[in-house]
């Protein structure tokens, strides 16, 4: 599966623990992430992480890419609803995106652990299938 992880400024750390908990998880599957947040996971773990560009810079925008094209899995995305972002529009399109395209979203600490414990039981397989379909 492959698995965007994207955290605002505040959220960081929260994303950081949730990275560590979870390495023996995430580490069998492929990882995505906005600049800065692959940075710290990658220097706080040692899951390997491809990394776009940061947030403000274009890295929603890219991680919304590989959504439309069928090429991403999952976000797992640690929003900061109290402070204002400059890319505002970039955050909106990128969860707009996981809508269109029924991408399951967390985008908080709780629904995330709900996330990372159904990937653990596979609840998450029915990607495959569509994914196959797709390329049909
Ligand atoms: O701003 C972000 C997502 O909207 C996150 O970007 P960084 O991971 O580069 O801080």
């Amino acid at each position: 599966m492959k698995i965007a992880l994207i955290a605002h400024d505040k959220k960081k750390e929260d994303m950081i623990n949730f990275a560590i908990a979870y390495e023996y998880i995430l580490n069998e599957h492929e990882l995505f992430a906005t600049g800065t947040t692959g940075k710290l996971i990658s220097e706080a773990t040692e899951l390997s992480i491809h990394r776009f560009q940061s947030g403000p810079l274009g890295g929603d925008q890219q991680i919304g890419a590989l959504i439309a094209n069928n090429e991403m899995d999952m976000v797992i995305f640690f929003r900061d609803p109290l402070t204002a972002q400059p890319h505002e529009p970039d955050v909106t399109a990128l969860m707009r995106l996981c809508d269109v395209y029924h991408i399951p979203l967390a985008t908080n600490l709780a629904a995330a652990e709900i996330f990372i414990h159904g990937l653990e039981r596979g609840d998450f397989k029915w990607r495959e299938i569509i994914k196959a379909k797709d390329k049909k």
